[in-house]
């Protein structure tokens, strides 16, 4: 399991020419290990998650996610890469209102074309490792800020993905609660062996990190190995 960006270059139009979102960005991340990206509003964070998700296809460079070269693949074959082997926690939780936290788990099985039912002994095990096995049967109205982004996280693990890319997930949550969701994104990645991308604003959470990089105007420092 691992992620690997090689050199990506990424811009979008900008009036009569094209800004440059990520200038020649490499990062390497291996299976288990946390690596954090920090940088102010409009570095470049954003996009690089979306270069990794396979969401975006950069002007040039390389991607590959866990061995596969995202160049050149068809995009029913990018869609299965996404679906299988990339988990992808946004700022906001983004829960469906009508279903219990153990469904919003079972739902990403049914996507990718298995039982839901089949599926339940997996979330249940995922939600006792976010610590809220008591919680399954529960809808998103009747867990805190904390709890959903829990949830969230879960999802994200539930088809056993290579890569997970995490994007400010303690935005909307307070500095104990913050600092709780990133102790738990460190362990899990541990735990279920991930390349695990988490993108940040907040220098507060780097100490769970195993690497640092910080990107300022779409350029990437060499990520610095941490602890
Ligand atoms: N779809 C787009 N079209 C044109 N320019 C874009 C687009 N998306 C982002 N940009 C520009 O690319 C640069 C990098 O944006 P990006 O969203 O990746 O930064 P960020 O570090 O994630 O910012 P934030 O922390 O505010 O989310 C910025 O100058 C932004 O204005």
């Amino acid at each position: 399991m691992s992620l690997e960006l090689n050199e990506v270059t990424l811009t979008y139009p900008d009036g009569d020419g094209r800004l440059t979102a990520l200038d020649r960005v490499s990062l390497d991340v291996p299976g288990g290990t946390l690596a954090a990206v920090v940088g102010p509003s409009g570095s470049g964070k954003s996009s690089l998650l979306a270069v990794a998700a396979t969401l975006i296809r950069p002007d040039s460079g390389t991607v590959a996610v866990d061995g596969v070269r995202v160049e050149g693949a068809a995009p029913a074959r990018l869609a299965e890469l996404r679906r299988r082997r990339i988990g992808i926690v946004f700022q906001q939780p983004n829960l469906l209102a009508s279903l219990t936290a153990a469904e919003q788990l079972q739902v990403m099985a049914q996507i990718d074309g298995r039982p839901p039912r089949k599926a339940r002994p997996r979330a249940l095990e995922l939600l006792e490792a976010v610590g809220l096995a008591d919680l399954a049967d529960r809808r998103p109205h009747r867990l805190s800020g904390g709890q959903r982004q829990r949830v969230n996280i879960a999802r994200a693990l539930m088809n056993d993905p290579a890569v997970l890319l995490v994007d400010e997930p303690t935005s909307a949550l307070d500095h104990e609660r913050g600092a709780a969701v990133i102790d738990l994104i460190a362990r899990l990645t541990r735990e279920q062996g991930t390349a695990t991308v988490l993108v940040t604003h907040d220098r507060g959470h780097l100490d769970a990190a195993d690497q640092v990089a910080e990107v300022l105007d779409g350029r990437l420092t060499a990520p610095a190995t941490t602890g």
